[in-house]
């Protein structure tokens, strides 16, 4: 396991560049540091899952690797180049925003738009190639009866799989996720975790993805990221959610327990990792 103090590299035994590289990387607004002196590495096809309470700094990890941050000490890398600002290598599925209902745009637009930037050519091989890619997108994530009805019609779950298949759809080398579960049913959460973990196995993009409840994700998970007031740790689940471990970064008494294959966790500020009704029916 790694802790805030460590610094060494991560060893990943793979020639591949990571997809993902942080290193001695510190960002504060203000005097409070959100994480300090974090080494990460995501390799290709990889899952981590970053846990935390509310303000802990996990939004802000993903506005980093979007360029969209700057570090105020340490080191970016996307796929071994430093991070910048619209790179077409990361595919990113937003916390979500309900969408107003006069937003006429339509679903499959806006899975297209995942591809903007991807070089098709503008003959008819290239429309029609652009058009399987939408479709399979679509598709993947159970969305095509909708598709053509304008977004601000749709339920929030509707919104939310197309959100996923636009960022699924330009086979990025790094996928970042804020929480892209919420609003989905719970049939739906298994089949977009499952798809997005295939997904990144498949094409070896690295996945990162935010989250208050790991239950949903915890069989794809490969590391935890969990980020309390300023101090992370960094390992596999079984490294990072137990007892001893929560309980120090929380700096109070935490209990985690595995039930039926899930994690109940009590006490810090852990309702996060409760099991919730849906994970219970
Ligand atoms: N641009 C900014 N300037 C100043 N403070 C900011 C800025 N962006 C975020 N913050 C603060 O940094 C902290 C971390 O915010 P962030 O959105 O990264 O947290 P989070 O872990 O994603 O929280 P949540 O679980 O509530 O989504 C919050 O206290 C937030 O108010």
């Amino acid at each position: 396991m790694t802790t805030g103090s460590q610094t060494e590299a991560v060893e990943l035994g793979t020639a591949l560049a990571p997809a993902v590289r942080l290193r001695g990387a510190t960002l504060a607004y203000g005097e409070r540091p959100l994480w300090s002196g974090l080494d990460l590495d995501v390799a290709p096809g990889e899952f981590v899952a970053v846990l935390g309470p509310n303000g802990s700094g996990k939004t802000s990890l993903l506005r980093v690797l979007l360029g969209l941050q700057q570090l105020n000490s340490g080191t970016v890398e996307i796929g071994g180049e430093p991070a910048r600002r619209g790179s077409n290598r990361i595919g990113y599925i937003p916390q979500q925003r309900a969408l107003d209902a006069n937003v006429t745009v339509r679903g499959r637009d806006l899975v297209g738009m995942g591809l903007d930037g991807h070089h098709w050519g503008m003959g008819i091989k290239g429309r029609k190639h652009r058009k399987e890619r939408v479709d399979a997108a679509l598709e993947a994530v159970e969305a095509t009866a909708y598709a053509r009805q304008p977004l601000g019609l749709l339920s929030g779950g509707e919104q939310q799989r197309l959100r996923v298949a636009q960022a699924l759809v330009g086979e990025p080398a790094v996928l970042l996720c804020d929480e892209p579960l919420l609003s989905l049913d719970i049939s739906h959460q298994r089949k977009v975790s499952r798809l997005i973990a295939d997904r990144a196995r498949g094409s070896g993009a690295g996945v990162l993805f935010v989250t208050h409840e790991i239950n949903p994700v915890l069989p794809m998970v490969d590391k935890v990221l969990y980020l309390v007031d300023g101090r992370f740790r960094l390992g596999t689940p079984d490294e990072v959610m137990n007892s001893a471990t929560l309980s120090e970064l929380y700096r109070t008494d935490v209990e985690v327990a595995r039930v039926g294959g899930r994690l109940v966790v009590a006490g810090g500020d852990s309702q996060d990792h409760h099991v919730s009704e849906a994970d219970e029916a």
